[in-house]
């Protein structure tokens, strides 16, 4: 008999969470969420959505209006500032600039935090050395911040927020200054940080490709407020909120919409069709036989399947040749394969028309 796995207890709580700023501006507006020990959370959202503000209420910098933030069961606010230093040094914070001291080399800026926390000279030069290593930056402890590339100043933000081992480590648009093959051997850092060292990170950005590379789960913030969350695979497979699926769209092969479906349709007369691929959904599976069952010839015109979270996600768009109640019936069968139903077919082309992803198509609340 197997024992269930308990869950991992919250690392960080965010209990209707309300922040106002004199003026009356509402950055973040009844936020509940809830990061688990050793998980990676990623918010994600436009500019103005809030996820600064959300970022500063976990690490005390702010004060929420009304709600609460709890770090592993602590009320922030509950603390005061006395109680509040000890649980900041739980906590380590990762910036889109980096923010190292210029005037100080990478061991010292590494150093830094060690010694503020109380480690004799010797202990913190081991911890700083052995942090650097984890981070790939042996031997580069006496060079400066403006000798580096931006990854390898990236590389000392991350050594100098885990040296005193924070319990959690906030990352605000870590990448977000980085090119994107940097961003990539930085994001493989940051999963080593979570899956090696077991630190539990809570990430702001506005790309998808960090969410979609790094996270567990995810929660989209639009205005404020939390428009959907989940397990990062099931919100790029079936967005409910148009706003996720936008940003699911900026990541993955989608249906092709806009100028670029219509390029497609003047480039292949046929008609179009889109089909999801989607880890366990039978339309792909539908394919091949529908196509041999009517005898319809196709081309493939747009899109691809990539992988999220190691699951496969994407979508291919056909042209399918043939006769008319023969790539009707393809469609069709196709349609309700992926539980879609087909597009209303442009006026004025030969029918053509593409049934789009289920999940973008069906807009809905909060997950
Ligand atoms: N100190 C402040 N005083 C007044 N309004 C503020 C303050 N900080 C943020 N805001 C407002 O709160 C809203 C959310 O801002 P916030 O910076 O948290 O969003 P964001 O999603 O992080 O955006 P960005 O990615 O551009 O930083 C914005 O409308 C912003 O103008």
């Amino acid at each position: 008999m197997t024992t269930p796995a308990t869950p991992a207890h919250p690392v960080v709580e965010l209990r209707e969470v309300r922040k106002e700023f004199p003026g009356g501006s509402v950055a973040v507006d009844g936020v509940s969420l809830t990061v688990a020990a050793g998980t990676v959370f990623g918010v994600v959202g436009h500019s103005g959505a809030g996820k600064s503000t959300l970022l500063r209420l976990v690490n005390g910098l702010e004060e929420p209006t009304s709600g609460s933030v709890l770090l592993d069961g602590r009320d922030l606010a509950a603390l005061g500032e006395r109680g509040l230093r000890p649980v900041r040094r739980e906590i380590g914070m990762v910036f889109q600039q980096f923010n190292l001291f210029r005037s100080r080399t990478v061991l010292g800026n590494v150093l830094y935090p060690l010694r503020l926390a109380g480690l004799d000279r010797a202990a913190a030069r081991a911890r700083a050395e052995e942090t650097l290593a984890f981070v790939g930056l042996s031997g580069h402890g006496g060079r400066y911040p403006e000798q580096l590339s931006g990854g390898q100043r990236q590389r000392v933000g991350i050594a100098r927020a885990l040296a005193t081992r924070p319990k959690v480590l906030l990352c605000d648009e870590a990448t977000s200054a980085l090119d994107p093959q940097t961003t990539g051997e930085v994001l493989a850092l940051l999963r080593r940080v979570n899956r090696e060292l077991g630190v539990t990170i809570l990430l702001i950005t506005h790309e998808m490709e960090v969410v979609r590379g790094l996270c567990d789960r995810v929660a989209v913030m639009e205005d404020g407020r939390v428009v959907e969350s989940g397990e990062v695979y099931d919100v790029f497979a079936r967005p409910r909120h148009p706003t996720t699926a936008a940003f699911v769209r900026s990541a993955l092969h989608s249906a092709p919409q806009g100028p670029l479906l219509e390029r497609l349709r003047e480039r292949h007369p046929g008609r179009l069709v889109t089909v999801p691929v989607v880890d366990g959904a039978p339309a792909m599976d539908a394919l091949a036989p529908l196509l041999r069952g009517h005898g319809v010839d196709f081309a493939f015109v747009h899109g691809g399947v990539g992988e999220v979270r190691g699951r496969p996600l994407g979508s291919v768009t056909l042209e399918l040749r043939g006769e008319e109640a023969a790539v009707e019936a393809v469609a069709a069968g196709l349609a309700a394969a992926s539980g879609t139903s087909a597009a209303p077919a442009a006026s004025g082309t030969s029918a053509a028309s593409v049934t789009s992803i289920a999940s973008v198509a069906k807009a809905g609340g909060v997950r």
